[in-house]
């Protein structure tokens, strides 16, 4: 008998990890989906022909259930799920910040719950996901987990005290990077370009910069030592970085992303 598997809240995360695990292979009659709007249940349905359920019929119906909905709206869908949910079901969550010891107070006793953190790359299988097991999470929940994750990217288990830091650096990740691009795009039209051409060359210079960093096996201050010709012109924008600040504020940018996470550790903030 395959493996039923319910997303429960199809928003960007959720959306992003159903249209994976069907360009994965997955059969569409092993899925079950569950949305808060009638028209996002519609539409999801008519895209992908995955069935919509209620939170309540996933939880009978699913062997694993993947909770993406926002921290916030957490505590109010496992109180719908608990009354419902067989404690052999294998319950993922998403969530940022919420750890799994909150999962375990409020799901049936002995539910096995594992905490990923994914990020929005998953849509081009190049998604990175942090997994982290809860007390009652064994090898064979880690695996089906890494199971639905793997075909999407790359995954990394981490002790769950990580998780805040690696939520930081990965799950927001992406983001820090696309701010990047936006301002040296900025840049360039300053510089006297075209948006599109400096968009396309500020694109280009970020994807082989990310495939060598991943594939030449450098640290990346060799690399940019590489870029970086004596009186040139790298070491000028360089220098301005550096008198900015720029090291800085990724630090104390990166810094708030974790403790933000922490809040969100209650499901209420
Ligand atoms: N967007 C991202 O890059 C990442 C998000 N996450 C996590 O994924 C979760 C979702 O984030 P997003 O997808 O960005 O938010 P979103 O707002 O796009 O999606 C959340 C979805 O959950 C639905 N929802 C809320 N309560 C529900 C309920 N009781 N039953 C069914 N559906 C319900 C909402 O209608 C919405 O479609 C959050 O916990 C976030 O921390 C994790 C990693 C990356
Ligand atoms: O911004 C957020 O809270 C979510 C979690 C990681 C990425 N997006």
């Amino acid at each position: 008998m395959p493996q039923k598997v319910a997303v429960l809240g199809t928003g960007k995360i959720g959306e992003a990890l159903l249209s994976g695990m069907i360009r994965a292979g997955w059969s569409t009659a092993d899925l079950l989906i569950t949305a808060r709007r009638p028209e996002r249940a519609e539409a999801l349905h008519a895209r992908y022909g995955v069935e919509v359920v209620s939170n309540i019929e996933a939880a009978k119906n699913a062997d694993t259930l993947i909770l993406a909905v926002k921290p916030q709206d957490m505590t109010t869908l496992l109180e719908e799920l608990a009354p419902h949910l067989p404690a052999d079901r294998l319950v993922i969550s998403a969530a940022a910040g919420v750890p799994t010891a909150l999962f375990e107070e409020r799901l049936p006793a002995g539910t096995p719950v594992v905490r990923v953190m994914p990020n929005t790359p998953v849509l081009v299988d190049e998604g990175m996901s942090v997994i982290s097991g809860g007390s009652h999470a064994t090898e064979e929940h880690l695996l089906r987990t890494e199971e639905i994750f793997k075909p999407v990217g790359k995954t990394l288990r981490v002790p769950e005290t990580q998780q805040d830091a690696a939520t930081a650096l990965s799950g927001s990740g992406p983001a820090y990077f696309y701010f990047l691009v936006e301002a040296m795009t900025d840049a360039g039209i300053l510089l006297g370009l075209p948006r599109d051409k400096a968009h396309d060359l500020i694109v280009q210079a970020a994807i082989g910069a990310a495939v060598m960093l991943r594939d030449s096996g450098e640290h990346p201050v060799k690399l940019r030592e590489a870029v970086t010709s004596p009186a040139g012109t790298t070491i000028s924008a360089i220098r301005e970085l550096e008198r900015h600040g720029v090291r800085a504020a990724l630090i104390a940018a990166l810094e708030a992303a974790r403790d933000r996470s922490r809040e969100l550790a209650s499901g209420h903030a």
